[in-house]
């Protein structure tokens, strides 16, 4: 997998995005900041007892009640700081914690609202990185990383000052090494960029990775290609593992500058402190006192390779976030919706034109961006741009309220792409999709989702009860008008197995639940489009995974049903015609004919040509001609 351009956006600039977020956060983060700086200065303040007191027993010699009293103030003030560290904590993770919640939530939120043609590039490892990984390292950095540093440049200004009260000449000693380290620094903060916005989308395309092979486990099984997901995965592994090792050299040889260098300043202090004390320039007490002060300083210049370091991988995962907020749906709302009031169901296609990838097919621009800004992932891989290239080229149909017409064409000839233009899952690039006369853009999108509902060739069932997966999109969820459409749907559908599932109606099904087979997951999908009692109905293929006897089942049933709703269904075989009005021809995105199955026979020889080449017999996905037994079971009970 290929490189990252790392993000171009100034470091403030990006930070400054969070603003809004933060705000009702801050002020209890700058009450860490304050109960931490305290803590900071308290440890600041140990070396300047000492200082008091090792000069009082050098000088006219102290009572023992005096060093005792010293000590109790050192104690003190270490009881203090410990306190204050606790505070700190008390005030700043509660509020970070619950700032990653909602910005994850924000996140999710935005996902569910950007358009398919979004989720078509971005892999999902990449946004999987984002909303976990990403916002967690934030919470953390909001919640130490950014009040450390703080802290740490507080407490090193201080610490100078204070360095050049107790004895000027060796604080210039000091300062002297700050510069080097200032040089090094600002060809860290580059090299560090880069490697960690590099490791951030290397991390998100391995989970996709991990994603892919998972959710494909059984075809990798199947086909014995184990060993070369292993090795694809490696070497992504191994990519990963490059660019951390380079990260973390490039922390390490900053930690080394930063550890080094104040230390070479404390020997040559030490030498020069210890010639001005033995020739009276600087009291025994100062020069205790500053070596004390020093090291206090140190501590936070050493830290501050990994505090550099959690600000950049901060301001990346910033920028990460940002680039998914920043994509807009270009699928919204209309400004002045029109409302169909009682539907009739008549779906039009005029003239529509289509294409993959066209950027008015992908996303919006966000506010002051270019169209593609939010809209493209990383390009993390060494893939070349996709070429938009026109699937529908001027498809004209039009299905009456009540009709039922069957969608017939060659593999890739748009088919599952003209649906998907139903219910705005994209958007046309050129004509326009009506029902009852009115531009499907022109409806609310609410409004046009419950008038249409889909059931796709490739089921998915969420990790819910069979009641929740059928009820998803009907227009009542609870109560006994629910249940009646619950059944008729599972009815019609033929999945009457549902009932002899585990704990009936309430069995858990989808990822985490129980795995139902093809033709199963199939007719629980129809029943959910069944159930949503749409005035349009779009099926891609529905009965593709049944066998012979249930799909007669299905076909009977769904004919009766398909009386009172208009429906376009793509169809893959002979019977899925049959349930069909009339028939729709598409050739090479445009439709080249319509009519019964009849009349196509007769007049169109691409229509004979497809439909001999349409499976005489079903796939058979489920059993071989036996009866599901959970069927069997379900109608004996019934
Ligand atoms: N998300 C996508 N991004 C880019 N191109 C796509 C996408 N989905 C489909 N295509 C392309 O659009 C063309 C039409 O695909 P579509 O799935 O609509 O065909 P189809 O007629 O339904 O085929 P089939 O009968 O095999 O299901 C194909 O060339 C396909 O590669």
């Amino acid at each position: 997998m290929p490189q990252t351009q790392p993000g171009s956006t100034p470091y403030w600039a990006s930070i400054a995005r969070l603003g809004p977020l933060v705000r009702p956060i801050v002020p209890r983060l700058l009450m860490g900041l304050v109960v931490a700086l305290a803590a900071s200065a308290l440890a600041l303040a140990v070396p300047q007892v000492l200082r008091l007191v090792i000069d009082d027993l050098a000088g006219s010699g102290t009572q023992p009640s005096a060093v005792w009293g010293a000590a109790g103030v050192v104690l003190l003030l270490g009881v203090l700081e410990a306190s204050m560290i606790y505070l700190r904590r008390v005030l700043v993770i509660e509020p970070s914690i619950t700032l990653e919640r909602q910005m994850r939530v924000a996140l999710y939120d935005h996902l569910q609202d950007l358009p398919v043609a979004f989720h078509d590039r971005w892999g999902s490892g990449q946004l999987l990185s984002r909303s976990i990984a990403d916002l967690s390292f934030l919470r953390r950095w909001l919640a130490f990383g950014a009040i450390f540093l703080v802290v740490s440049v507080s407490t090193v200004a201080l610490g100078v000052v204070l360095l050049f009260t107790l004895a000027w000449q060796l604080a210039l000693i000091f300062l002297a090494a700050a510069l080097p380290i200032m040089v090094y620094g600002a060809i860290f903060r580059r090299r560090f960029s880069r490697a960690t916005r590099r490791s951030q989308d290397q991390a998100g395309d391995l989970a996709t990775t991990v994603e892919e092979s998972v959710h494909g486990i059984r075809v990798l099984k199947a086909f014995g290609r184990s060993r070369e997901a292993l090795e694809g995965f490696t070497e992504q592994a191994q990519q990963l593992r490059e660019t951390e090792v380079a990260k973390s050299r490039h922390q390490a040889i900053f930690s080394l500058v930063v550890t080094l260098l104040p230390e070479l300043a404390l020997g040559v202090g030490l030498m020069v402190g210890l010639w001005l004390a033995a020739t009276g320039q600087l009291s025994i007490g100062s020069l205790a006192a500053f070596f004390a002060t020093a090291a206090a300083v140190a501590q936070p210049v050493e830290a501050s390779g990994m505090l550099v370091g959690m600000a950049l991988t901060a301001k990346t995962a910033v920028d990460r976030h940002f680039e998914v907020m920043d994509a807009r749906s270009a699928i919204t709302d209309p400004a002045a919706p029109r409302h169909l009031a009682q539907p009739r169901g008549a779906l039009a296609f005029r003239d529509v034109r289509f294409a993959f990838n066209a950027p008015e097919a992908a996303a919006a621009p966000g506010p002051g961006r270019a169209a593609h800004d939010g809209a493209r992932p990383p390009r993390t891989g060494s893939a070349p741009e996709p070429v938009p290239r026109e699937v529908l080229r001027g498809v004209t149909l039009a299905i009456r309220p009540g009709e039922t017409m069957a969608l017939v064409g060659a593999t890739g000839s748009g088919k599952s792409t003209l649906l998907q233009l139903v219910p705005r899952l994209y958007d046309v690039t050129g004509g326009a999709v009506e029902i009852d006369g009115v531009d499907i853009r022109q409806l609310p999108l609410a409004e046009l989702r419950r008038l249409v509902a889909v059931a796709f060739e490739d089921t998915t069932l969420f990790s819910s009860s069979v009641r929740e997966n059928v009820l998803l999109g009907a227009p009542v969820e609870d109560g006994p008008e629910a249940q009646s459409l619950l059944e008729e749907a599972l009815d019609v559908a033929q999945a009457q197995f549902a009932h002899s599932l585990p704990d009936g109606l309430g069995t858990r099904i989808g990822e985490e639940g129980l795995s139902l087979s093809g033709g199963q997951r199939q007719r629980i999908a129809l029943a959910r489009a069944i159930a949503a009692r749409p005035a349009v109905l779009v099926l891609d293929d529905p009965l593709s995974a049944l066998d012979v006897a249930t799909e007669e089942r299905v076909s009977a049933r769904l004919g009766e049903a398909l009386a009172r709703t208009t429906t376009l269904i793509v169809a893959h075989r002979p019977s899925t015609v049959a349930l069909a009005d009339r028939v729709a021809l598409l050739r090479h995105g445009v439709v080249e004919d319509v009519g019964t199955h009849a009349e196509l026979l007769e007049r169109s020889e691409h229509y004979r040509w497809i439909i001999a080449s349409l499976p005489e017999e079903p796939r058979d996905l489920d059993r071989d001609h036996e009866p599901d037994l959970d069927d069997v079971l379900s109608e004996e009970a019934g």
